[in-house]
C-alpha cells in the first residue's frame, strides 16, 4: 500500500474535555487507486487529509507513506517525506498572482532542487496532461476557475509524488467543470500510479472514483453515502 493509516485516533482539546476528530480510522490506498471520502461537515474529513499529509501527528496510530513509517520520524524527516512523496491539492488554488502557469510549477521544482532543464520539461508535460497546452504563459487572473484548479493539480504533481491528497477540488466550480476535474484526477491517478484520496461534498462527481468511503463522527466506513447530501 502506498498510503496506509492504521488505527488513527486524533483528539483536539475542547475546553476541559477532548474532542475526538478521528476515531480508530484505518485507510489503505494502493498505487493507481482513487478513493473518495464523503461525509457531513465536521465529520473529520479535513483532519484525515491533514494526518495523511503528515501535517498533523495523530494522538495514536501509525501513518505510512510510500513504504515509510512517518509516525516516529523527526519533524524534518517528515517534511522531506511530504515534499518528495506527497502532492496536496488544496481547495483554493492559492496560485501566486504574478506568476505564469509554467512558473507556478517551476517554483516547486526550484524549492526541491534538481536540474532546471528537467523541471521545465516536466512542467510543460504536466501542463499538457491537464489540458493547458498553450496557456503556459497565462497568469491566474487571465485563467478560468477550472484552469486555475488544473494548474493547482499539475503543481501538486511536480515532484512526482506517489500519494495525491485532494481537498474539495470542485467546490469553486460549476457541475460540468467539477466533473471534468474529477475525471482528470482519475486519469492522472491511473497514468501515474498514484494513491489518491479526495475529500468531497460533491456526490455528483463520484462516478470516476474506485472507492467511496463515508466519514461520520470521526469514523470511516465503506460505501453508504445516504444522508450525506442533506447533512452537508
Ligand atoms: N484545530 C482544531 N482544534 C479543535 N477542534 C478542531 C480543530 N480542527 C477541527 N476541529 C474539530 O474536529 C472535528 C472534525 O473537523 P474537520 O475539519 O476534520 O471536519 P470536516 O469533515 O473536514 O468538515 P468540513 O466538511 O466542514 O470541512 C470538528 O468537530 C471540528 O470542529
Amino acid at each position: 500500500m502506498t498510503l496506509k493509516l492504521t488505527d488513527i485516533v486524533l483528539t483536539y482539546p475542547d475546553g476541559d474535555r477532548t474532542l475526538t476528530a478521528l476515531d480508530h480510522v484505518d485507510l489503505a490506498v494502493a498505487p493507481g487507486e482513487f478513493t473518495a471520502v464523503v461525509g457531513p461537515s465536521g465529520s473529520g474529513k479535513s483532519s484525515l487529509l491533514a494526518v495523511a499529509a503528515t501535517l498533523i501527528t495523530p494522538t495514536s496510530g501509525t501513518v505510512s507513506v510510500a513504504g515509510r513509517e512517518v509516525s516516529a520520524m523527526t519533524q524534518a524527516a517528515r517534511t522531506r517525506v511530504r515534499r518528495d512523496h506527497v502532492g496536496i491539492v488544496f481547495q483554493q488554488a492559492n496560485l501566486l498572482p504574478s506568476l505564469t502557469a509554467l512558473d507556478q510549477l517551476l517554483v516547486v521544482a526550484h524549492l526541491a532542487g534538481g536540474s532546471p532543464r528537467a523541471a521545465a520539461a516536466r512542467a510543460r508535460e504536466l501542463l499538457l496532461s491537464v489540458d493547458l497546452c498553450g496557456k503556459e504563459h497565462k497568469r491566474p487572473h487571465q485563467m478560468s476557475g477550472g484552469e486555475r484548479q488544473r494548474v493547482n493539480i499539475a503543481r501538486a504533481l511536480m515532484n512526482e509524488p506517489e500519494v495525491l491528497l485532494v481537498d474539495e477540488p470542485t467546490s469553486a466550480l460549476d457541475h460540468e467543470r467539477g466533473e471534468r476535474v474529477v475525471s482528470l484526477l482519475a486519469e492522472l491517478t491511473r497514468r501515474n500510479d498514484l494513491a489518491t484520496v479526495m475529500v468531497t461534498h460533491d456526490l455528483g462527481s463520484l462516478s470516476a472514483v474506485d472507492m467511496v468511503l463515508t466519514m461520520r463522527d470521526g469514523r470511516l466506513t465503506a460505501g453508504d453515502i445516504r444522508g450525506v447530501h442533506s447533512a452537508g
